[in-house]
């Protein structure tokens, strides 16, 4: 779809003119915007982010139209402790969530924002999650005072005059997501800006019955593009919460076999644990074939004939930068080379190009992206390890046509996983749905430089959505259980549990992961095809050593089986874990979990 159009100034949808209305009067900005999406638009815009310091242009040579931002460096990742689900009443934001009374955190923050917008242009950008010409589009209007929160957003959303046109057709039938952003850093008359104008004071704020969204303080990622993880995880999960489907923080990709069947697979790994390269997969393995259709959040609903069908809502890819090559993901490299992106806190070098660490042709000298001197002796990060590049998705040269059908692909598999060193095996096939949903509810992964905090702590992370519940965990483990329960299990997808990441004892990766998980979709395919061994353990079934294509891999039979084995004294030491996570949720965790762990324990002679 093209986006360009003709300036519209204001709207006729009366509802929509009110609220930009009164957040202009709240907020008091110096102009107010609309936003188009077109050509000129964009260049006008990041013609402005260069004047001003927040962008460097990159090389025309190298990657034309692209750009280079540095945050501060307070404000790199989602802040989890300042986020917040403001339900009406606080057991609806269930133990895992940050909660304050809705009217309580609303007079809070109309104080955070009188007069927050001062010396700076309001931007209004409508915006659609999804697909234009989907039954009911997913709508959304965020309103921000930040230039590089509306280039970013029209990036990873669709954006502008179209998808207003189409709200104001609708009118009041129109649904959609207000969602109000400001960097919280008015500028006195005359005052100079900084590069990365934001406030120390930050919150990000769902109302999950009113369906908006509050967000103060914070220019980066999660915390402002509000069409991502603010709408399309935390409010859309409330959403399908109520109408039965699933929001979920999972990639989408689709496999051809050497045979050329189709399969898709989503997967939900916590935030930096390989979503984006697993979606990208350049197979090691002869004769298959992985095409992406996202790389972070897949909405599921159940189709006529009773299969899951995803869609990604997303227009662009979001990447963590550092790790990311030729090797590891040569087809996001392509992606990105294609230009039209923007880079944050990587390191920008000598010849107007970007660089990160893993990145090959490690430069002699760059600018870190605190702005310093770099060398490769400097002792230092020259990019920071939550480092992003925003590209849009449509220059990826490996998209499934299957990406612009408004009625998503029919999963056949879902993958959890997470970033466990010890215990994990690389991949477990569950039982059954329930048993899958028993896996997903116990999820664990050490925590990345994704979000605020300590790096390497291992907790739980339910279906890789710990941060992005727009409700009680505990209704949410219930809502999954619903839908195994309602639906026909022999059409359901066939859950697994794959682990990346553990380690040998030196501390090395035992799998070589990247284009070689492939073998592991491919053992998940024939499981399901019911031509690939497995052993039944305590935890579920877990593949042979001769089951898993290993040809032409690199590794011992004594390192396979470590990435394989099912230690039970590893296992029966998480029981306390798992025990300790379910007490937070009393009564709202289902009885079908606690069953699932019962017979866990029992297995495992507890
Ligand atoms: N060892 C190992 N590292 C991996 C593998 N896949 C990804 N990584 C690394 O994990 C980090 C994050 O990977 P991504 O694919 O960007 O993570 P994501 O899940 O898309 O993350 P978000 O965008 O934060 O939701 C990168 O530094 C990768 O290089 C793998 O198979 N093995
Ligand atoms: O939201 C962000 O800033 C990036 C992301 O995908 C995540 O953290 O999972
Ligand atoms: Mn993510």
């Amino acid at each position: 779809m093209t986006l360009d159009a003709p300036e519209k100034s204001g709207t006729t949808h009366a509802g929509l003119a009110r609220w930009v209305a009164e957040v202009a009067a709240l907020t008091t900005p110096d102009e107010v915007r609309w936003v188009t999406g077109s050509a000129d638009e964009w260049t006008e815009l990041t013609d402005k982010l260069v004047a001003a310091g927040t962008f460097t242009r990159l090389n025309e040579d190298i990657k034309p139209n692209s750009f280079h931002a540095a945050s501060s460096p307070e404000d790199v990742a989602r802040v989890e402790e300042r986020t917040f689900i403001c339900s009406r009443e606080e057991k609806d934001a269930g133990p895992t969530n940050n909660w304050m009374d809705p009217e309580q955190m609303k007079d809070l923050m109309r104080g955070l924002y009188q007069g927050c917008m001062k010396g700076r242009t309001m931007y209004v950008i409508p915006f659609v999650m999804g697909h234009l010409e989907a039954d009911s589009p997913m709508f959304g209007v965020e309103i921000t005072d930040s230039e590089y929160v509306v280039v970013s957003m029209r990036v990873m959303a669709r954006c502008g005059t179209k998808i207003l046109d189409r709200i104001e057709e609708l009118g009041d039938a129109a649904k959609y997501v207000p969602a109000l952003h400001s960097l919280g850093a008015p500028l006195a008359d005359g005052e100079q800006d900084v590069k990365w104008p934001c406030n120390e004071e930050k919150y990000i704020v769902q109302f999950p019955e009113e369906r908006t969204i509050w967000s103060y303080g914070s220019g980066y990622g999660g915390n402002a593009l509000l069409g991502k993880k603010c709408y399309s995880l935390r409010i859309a999960s409330a959403m399908a919460r109520d109408e039965g489907w699933l929001a979920e923080h999972m990639l989408i990709l689709k496999l051809i076999s050497p045979e050329q069947q189709v399969y898709y697979v989503a997967a939900a790994f916590p935030s930096a644990c390989g979503k984006t390269n697993l979606a990208m997969l350049k197979p090691t393995i002869p004769g298959w074939t992985v095409e992406t259709l996202g790389d972070d959040i897949a909405w599921m609903r159940f189709g006529k004939d009773g299969r899951l069908y995803a869609v990604n809502p997303e227009f662009g890819f979001f990447g963590v930068a550092p790790g990311t090559n030729e090797h590891t993901n040569p087809h996001a490299m392509t992606t990105i080379n294609k230009g039209n992106s923007v880079f944050t806190n990587v390191a920008l070098t000598d010849d107007g190009d970007v660089w990160w660490e893993g990145l090959e042709n490690e430069p002699a000298h760059a600018t870190s992206w605190k702005g310093e001197d770099w060398t490769p002796d400097s002792g230092e990060l020259s990019s920071h390890p939550n480092s992003r590049y925003c590209t849009p998705i449509e220059q990826c040269d490996i998209l499934a046509d299957e990406y612009n059908d408004p009625q998503g692909v029919p999963i056949s598999a879902i993958l959890f996983g997470g970033r466990r060193k010890t215990t994990v095996p690389l991949v477990t096939e569950s039982r059954d749905w329930l048993h899958g949903t028993f896996m997903g509810a116990t999820l664990s992964s050490e925590t990345t430089a994704a979000a605020k905090g300590e790096v390497g702590v291992v907790r739980r992370d339910p279906m890789a959505m710990l941060p992005f519940i727009g409700y009680n965990a505990g209704d949410y483990f219930q809502h999954w259980v619903n839908l195994g329960k309602d639906a026909d299990a022999t059409k359901l997808p066939k859950i697994f549990y794959v682990n990346w990441f553990r380690r040998d004892q030196d501390g090395g990766f035992l799998w070589p992961g990247f284009g070689e998980n492939s073998r592991v979709l491919k053992w998940v395919i024939e499981r399901m095809e019911g031509k690939a061994a497995a052993v039944e353990t305590p935890i579920g079934h877990v593949p042979t050593p001769e089951s898993l294509d290993v040809e032409g891999l690199d590794m011992t039979a004594a390192e396979l089986e470590a990435a394989l084995a099912v230690d039970p004294e590893e296992w029966k030491a998480e029981i306390p874990q798992i025990e300790e996570w379910f007490a937070k949720f009393g009564e709202t965790l289902p009885t079908q979990l606690q069953i699932e762990l019962d017979g866990l324990k029992a297995r495992l002679g507890l």
